[in-house]
């Protein structure tokens, strides 16, 4: 049975893991609202301190732009590189600085004396642990050093630390301090802010057996704790950084170095992509240098992506990172179909790369397509409904072209023998055309016996650049190249695959005639889904892109103000012109994060490999939560996208978002789906069990009802989850309820959260596909507070109306 008391054996345990709610010493238990306020208002005095400052620094930096404008109007090149690069360093500053953060001061530590006495860069003493003797023997201390955490850092005009950047290493301590493990940390207190005002704070005591004084006046504890006040806030529609409550086993990760991989598994609600959120804002501030090369943040979903992009730029982050959906990773397409799960399958799997690589080399031959633009392939969604009628006219079957006055001629014949020796090895396809076509003037100069006429090879080379200066300045040959040998793109070749019985001839022996039907028929659908954005980018790199002539650059706009074009013809990018090129372009990246890593397919890895070839990576997941049908291949084409990089592991162990009543109902389907694994311990204890309710005549009436009961019984959010074929329906029987509801489809659900969950007839989640048990492990573990299943036709409900899935 759940356990329904305030903080349970699972919350107790929970609690001494991760310093939540320490003792509060006897005589602090009396704090009153008088010593509240007091403490408010020491608070708010330093908080107005920390503001002055960060006035002064706007005005400095505001100092700075207009100084650089002005160098800008009598630069020489190197004044003006400078200029640019003050610039932009002023315009970054002033932006986090003019952003109104919300509780930009958020936490306070107060310490004892360290062993050495030594500072930092930061201002704060370095020492870990207490020097011997800042504890009396009569368990009295004095406070040595008070530290104010804060999103950025700041200093006064002495240099001394008015606030500590969260990341910095003297921070640390206000996030790994534990009452087993204090360090030097007698308090840890959460200040809570709006705007400018300090609104309250809540304390915990690290070593509560102390009497620790603070300018002779005994260091009081207010409040219950803030994690607990944290998780019992209810959800929005995004996501909320956790920077003033980061539980030392999180802490870790974030601030691991950032070598090679570091691997996190965790079960559902332990922190995963908000420790992967901070980890990026952590990198940024460690070494921006490194990387300026971009961090990229790979997401599930764009429901994930938008729940989730608020975190950086609160963390005072934004621009270095890019958090794309999976089926948003290449430029220009934008995923929204989900195939079928056995369809999934096979496009995920390895098996497709073999079909690719044939139907790149099999596209050549249908030629450019009626219609298609100039040198493009193009087929359209009628052309694969009927290949008889409709197929692409097929490339030429015949060069004819007339060189040094004579008539020569390339049959079919002749033609597949020249294309198969191009199409040798393994070469990008589209770069393997100036092969082809040297091969063609090969044969044409072979067919005009011109060698005959000359044995003096210098006179014979002369002849046959003549030869073929002729045969290539001819339209006719060129435009016999476009159609013979087109320049293929991804999304064509993809789209050639929408024919069945094409399909079917380039995956002989790899799929069976019934998948190969399966695959083509989903790719006859307008748009694309998120399984076709891998093998499109698989595709890119089968096919190559042939280099093209640069774009010649602009000329800046003052440059031609100053006159300075004349001086500098071809100016060189500025620094800010070059990061930003840099970030349209940008393919690769210094660092990767994963998220939700264990759902990628084998395909979706090789996809993300290639944005990390030299990168370092941060990979998180739970295998436990995988939608993938075959979990070892994953696994392998991981590994490969990795390579032998050393791995570092690590585990998050409390689930910080679900009630010990909810996550004892999914511990349920977690013994199904994968007998023997852990799951997480819930931090917190609500008493309030799910509810069970068992569909009426009609499914979408129950669903309205019971989702407008939980909506009236929480103030956020309510996910209602259903069977993915269902997801359509379930959005017309929440209509006009509002948009604290929503409806989704189980692969949907990944990452989210709500205050409220409707988990709509498990059977059909756990039947949609080979994975489905792990699926609606996922559904089952999304709450914060309530959860409601409702059993439907298939789910055999006992007399309480629990499905059988949930039953003991
Ligand atoms: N230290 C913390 N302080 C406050 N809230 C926290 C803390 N750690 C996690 N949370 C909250 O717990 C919830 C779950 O976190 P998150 O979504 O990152 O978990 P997850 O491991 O990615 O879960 P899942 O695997 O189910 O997607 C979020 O609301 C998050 O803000």
């Amino acid at each position: 049975m759940p356990s329904t008391s305030e903080g349970g054996p699972v919350a107790a345990q929970a609690q001494q893991e991760t310093a939540v709610g320490s003792v509060h010493g006897t005589a602090h238990e009396a704090a009153d609202d008088s010593v509240r306020d007091r403490e408010i208002r020491g608070e708010q005095r330093h908080l107005d301190r920390v503001y002055r400052r960060l006035e002064e620094k706007i005005q400095e930096a505001e100092f700075l732009m207009e100084d650089a404008a002005r160098r800008g109007q009598i630069g020489t090149p190197g004044a003006l590189a400078e200029r640019d690069a003050q610039v932009f360093q002023a315009g970054v500053h002033l932006n986090r600085l003019n952003n109104e953060f919300e509780d930009f001061l958020f936490g306070r530590i107060d310490l004892l004396r360290g062993k050495d006495g030594k500072k930092g860069p930061d201002g704060a003493y370095t020492a870990v642990e207490p020097a011997e003797g800042a504890v009396r023997a009569d368990n009295t201390a004095d406070i040595a050093e008070t530290l104010h955490i804060g999103r950025i850092g700041v200093l006064d005009e002495n240099y001394s630390p008015l606030v500590i950047d969260w990341r910095a290493p003297a921070a640390a301590p206000f996030y790994r301090a534990t009452p087993v493990e204090p360090g030097r940390v007698v308090r840890r207190r959460v200040i809570r802010s709006k705007g400018r005002r300090v609104l309250g704070v809540e304390d915990d005591l690290m070593r509560p057996e102390l009497t620790a004084y603070l300018d002779g006046e005994e260091l009081p504890a207010v409040g219950d704790g803030a994690l607990m006040a944290a998780l019992g806030r209810s959800r929005g529609h995004s996501m909320r950084d956790i920077v003033a409550s980061i539980q030392a086993e999180q802490d870790r990760v974030i601030r691991a170095p950032a070598a090679s991989v570091t691997y996190v598994e965790g079960g559902p609600g332990t922190g995963k992509t908000a420790v992967a959120l901070h980890r990026a804002a952590y990198l940024l501030y460690q070494d921006r240098r490194r990387y300026a090369g971009g961090i990229l943040i790979v997401s599930p979903t764009p429901l994930l992506v938008a729940y989730t992009e608020g975190v950086l730029p609160s963390l005072g982050e934004e621009g270095q990172v890019a958090i794309r959906a999976l089926g948003s990773l290449v430029d220009g397409v934008e995923a929204t179909l989900y195939d079928t799960p056995a369809v999934a399958r096979i496009k995920g799997s390895l098996r497709m790369l073999k079909v690719l690589r044939k139907a790149a080399r099999g596209a050549l031959e249908l030629g450019p397509g009626a219609g298609a633009p100039a040198g493009q392939l193009a087929f359209d969604d009628t052309a694969a409904d009927d290949a008889d009628t409709a197929a692409p006219a097929g490339p030429p079957t015949r060069l004819r072209v007339v060189a040094f006055g004579r008539r020569l001629e390339l049959d079919s014949g002749a033609l597949d023998r020249i294309r198969r020796t191009a199409l040798g090895g393994t070469a990008p396809v589209n770069l393997l055309r100036p092969r082809a076509r040297r091969l063609l003037l090969d044969a044409l100069w072979e067919r005009s016996g011109a060698a005959a006429r000359t044995t003096d090879p210098e006179l014979a080379a002369e002849l046959r650049a003549s030869f073929d200066e002729e045969v290539t300045a001819e339209d006719d040959f060129q435009t016999f190249l476009d159609a013979w040998w087109p320049e293929l793109t991804p999304r064509a070749v993809l789209a050639a695959m929408a024919d069945e019985r094409r399909l079917s001839r380039w995956a002989r022996r790899v799929l069976d005639p019934g998948e190969a039907r399966e695959v083509a028929r989903s790719l006859k659908r307008d748009g694309w889904s998120v399984h076709d954005v891998a093998l499109l980018d698989e595709l890119q790199a089968i096919l190559g892109t042939p280099a093209r002539p640069r774009r010649k650059r602009e000329i800046d706009p003052l440059d031609q103000l100053t006159g300075l074009e004349e001086l500098m013809p071809v100016r060189e990018e500025t620094q800010r012109e070059r990061a930003e090129r840099l970030a349209q372009e940008r393919t690769e990246y210094a660092h990767v994060i994963v998220d939700e890593a264990q759902d990628l397919t084998p395909m979706q890895w090789r996809m993300v490999g290639r944005r990390g070839r030299h990168a370092t990576w941060t990979v998180v997941g739970d295998p436990a939560q995988s939608s993938w049908s075959d979990p070892d291949e994953a696994a392998a084409a991981r590994d490969e996208a990795l390579g032998t990089r050393p791995r570092r592991r690590f585990e998050l162990t409390v689930n910080y978002r679900n009630p010990s009543e909810i996550a004892e109902l999914a511990g349920k389907v977690l013994a199904l789906a994968m007998p023997g694994s852990r799951p997480p311990s819930a931090v917190r204890s609500t008493g309030l069990r799910p509810r069970f309710a068992v569909a009426g005549r009609k499914l979408g009436d129950t669903v309205r009802a019971e989702a407008a009961r939980l909506l009236r019984r929480v103030d956020g959010t309510v996910g209602v989850v259903v069977a993915m074929d269902r997801r359509e329906e379930a959005r017309r029987w929440l209509a006009g309820l509002g948009d604290r509801v929503v409806a989704l489809g189980s692969l949907e659900a990944k990452g989210l959260e709500y205050d409220a969950t409707l988990v709509v007839s498990p059977a059909e989640i756990a039947d949609e596909s080979p994975a489905g048990l792990r699926v609606l492990y996922v559904a089952l573990t999304r709450a914060t507070r309530e959860l409601t299943v409702i059993a439907g036709e298939r789910d055999d409900p006992d007399e309480l109306g629990v499905p059988d899935l949930l039953r003991d």
